[in-house]
Formats: structure tokens, C-alpha cells, sequence
């Protein structure tokens, strides 16, 4: 009677096709302020077409645990589908998906279908799909619905919610049980003020315990909030935002040795220079862990980060 949860929002990748899982030794890297910091997923070379018409184009992403990452442009430039490329939900037309362990992934879709039950029949099943003991779906889901205004509107058919309710319905049967990664499909479009700003701290909650959000928005307040990393999808092509928020930003220079055969990826393209036998790049903090996972990916070691103001 119920959709399998793995058909449905949130899923385990093992359920997924086109999907490459890497040794977890290879999975480290030197991150930001010379932390290690894991490796989760990689798209590499991801090309997405429908109908043969090329939405995204030649996408090569590297996403490290604990990123939080806006991915913003002009409607259908591809955000969702980049979102469902991320999360295995779709096969790439080219390229792989590399995912560095089995994380578990939650997905808030932009648009929730309609359905003859009830939000709280629904969240029940969704809370037991994840595992959880009825007791402990419970507890969750009414905490959840309190918080997020929606305690009286647990009994309404879910065919009969708002657009906003619905976004709510979908972001708290996401946070039932804690995932690794967690997928916002615009997640605020419809939600009150209020459910807004609980929406905000929650998930400020959650990147503090190392949660890794990726998210589609257009809202720039959204991601000055919660994202550390925005990348923006134009003409099938993605790339670092350059707002005035990131040229405000803190600067470091990396230090890189260059093995033989490594290669300068796209994305530091034009930007290294050679100095004394090392080669330097100055980032911005925002990009300081992509361009490093690069980096490495393409063969360079990284020998030191200094802060470029010093
Ligand atoms: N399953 C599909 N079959 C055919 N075309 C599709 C499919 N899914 C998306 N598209 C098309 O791909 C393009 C990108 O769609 P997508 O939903 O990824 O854009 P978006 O950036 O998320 O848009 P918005 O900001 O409006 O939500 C659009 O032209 C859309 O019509």
C-alpha cells in the first residue's frame, strides 16, 4: 500500500545504479585549516540530457563531509536535476558518480505529490522506514511538527495541504532520523517567516554536527544563512559564485608540489603560479576545500595553507 521510502525521499545509495563506491582509504584529504576531512562524493564529467537536449554539461564536483553548498541559476538551468544527479536518483546520460562510503542521504523535493494520507499517517510510515521504534516516530514527529507550526494539521489529507505545509511535511519527515547528507530542493519556497527562521536554526543545528547540505535556492538571505560553498549552474556549466559577500571573504594561499603527470584542473585553470619549484594558488575560504580535493584528485600534493593577509 505504501511506497517504498527508497522510492519515495530518502534513500540508501546500495538502491541506486551508476554508482561507484571507493575504498574509504582513499577518502581523506587535507582540508580546510589542515583538518583531514572526508571525502563524500564525486561527480566526474556528468553530462545530463533529456530528450537529447543537454541540460548540464561536462560537471566535474568534488563534495567533502560537513560542506554546506547552495547551488543557485535562472529556473530550469538544472538545479533539481543536479540535486537528483547528486543523490543517485537519476543516471547520468555520461559520467560517473563516485560516492566515498554508504552515506545515508534524505531528499526534500521541490514539489511534494498529492496523496489520500493523512500527514501524520505519512510521517509514521516515513519515521518506520528509517527504523525508528513507534515510540521514538512519535516523539520525533510531534517535536517536529510543534516546532514547526503544523501540530494542528497533522490530520488533514496530505492532497488537501498548502504548497507551504507541504514543504514543511517534507523537511520534517527529512530530519526524522538524521542523515548524512541532506537534499533541499528549495526548501523554503512557501514556508511562513517564522517556519523560515526555525527552518534556518535547524539546520544550522545539523551542519554543526557534521551534516553535509545540499541545497537548490534562490533565496540569497537562504544561503548567506546556512551555505559555506555556492556554486551557480549557467549554460549547462557550473562554477564558484563570485558575490561581494565571497570578495569579503578571508583568503589563503595553498602551497602545491607537483607530481609527475598532474594535471591543473579546470577549476584553478589560469590561476597557479610557480615560485622556488612550488606552485601557489590563492583562494577564497568558501573554495579553499573543492579547490584542495582537486588538487589531490588531479595528482598535486598540498604542502602548506597560509592566510594570504599575512
Ligand atoms: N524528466 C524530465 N524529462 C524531460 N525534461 C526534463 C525532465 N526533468 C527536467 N527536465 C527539463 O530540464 C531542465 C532543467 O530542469 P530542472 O528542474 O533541473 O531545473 P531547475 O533549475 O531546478 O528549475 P527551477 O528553478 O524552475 O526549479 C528544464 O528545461 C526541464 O524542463
Amino acid at each position: 500500500m505504501f511506497p517504498e521510502k527508497s522510492n519515495f525521499f530518502t534513500f540508501q545509495h546500495n538502491l541506486c545504479y551508476n554508482i561507484y563506491k571507493v575504498n574509504l582509504y582513499e577518502s581523506y584529504h587535507i582540508g580546510d585549516k589542515g583538518r583531514i576531512v572526508d571525502h563524500l562524493l564525486e561527480l566526474k564529467n556528468i553530462t545530463q540530457s533529456y530528450n537529447k537536449q543537454v541540460i548540464l554539461q561536462d560537471l566535474t564536483l568534488s563534495i567533502s563531509q560537513n560542506q554546506s553548498i547552495a547551488f543557485t541559476g535562472h529556473n530550469g538551468c538544472g538545479k533539481s536535476t543536479l540535486l537528483k544527479l547528486l543523490a543517485g536518483l537519476i543516471r547520468p546520460t555520461h559520467g560517473n558518480v563516485l560516492y566515498y562510503g554508504a552515506p545515508l542521504f534524505h531528499y526534500v523535493p521541490e514539489r511534494f505529490p498529492k496523496m489520500n494520507l493523512t500527514a501524520r499517517q505519512y510521517l509514521r510510515h516515513m519515521g518506520y522506514l528509517d527504523g525508528l521504534s513507534t515510540e521514538d516516530v512519535k516523539t520525533r514527529y510531534k517535536a517536529l511538527c510543534e516546532e514547526f507550526f503544523l501540530s494542528d494539521m497533522l490530520d488533514i489529507p496530505i492532497k488537501h495541504l498548502s504548497k507551504g505545509t507541504l514543504q514543511k511535511v517534507s523537511v520534517i519527515q527529512a530530519l526524522l532520523k538524521t542523515p548524512d547528507v541532506l537534499i533541499l530542493d528549495e526548501p523554503l519556497s512557501g514556508q511562513d517567516t517564522d517556519s523560515q527562521d526555525v527552518f534556518i536554526q535547524k539546520i544550522n543545528e545539523l551542519r554543526r554536527t557534521g551534516m553535509t547540505i545540499l541545497m537548490s535556492c534562490h533565496e540569497q538571505y537562504l544561503i548567506d544563512s546556512i551555505s559555506d560553498t555556492v556554486y551557480q549552474i549557467d549554460r549547462k556549466h557550473l562554477s564558484l559564485a563570485d558575490s561581494p559577500e565571497n570578495a569579503a571573504e578571508k583568503h589563503y594561499i595553498l602551497w602545491f608540489d607537483k607530481k609527475e603527470g598532474a594535471e591543473i584542473p579546470d577549476l584553478c585553470t589560469g590561476r597557479i603560479k610557480s615560485c622556488c619549484g612550488k606552485y601557489r594558488i590563492e583562494v577564497k575560504e568558501s573554495e579553499s576545500n573543492p579547490v584542495i580535493a582537486y588538487m589531490i584528485q588531479e595528482g598535486w600534493l598540498l604542502r602548506r595553507m597560509e592566510d594570504a593577509d599575512h
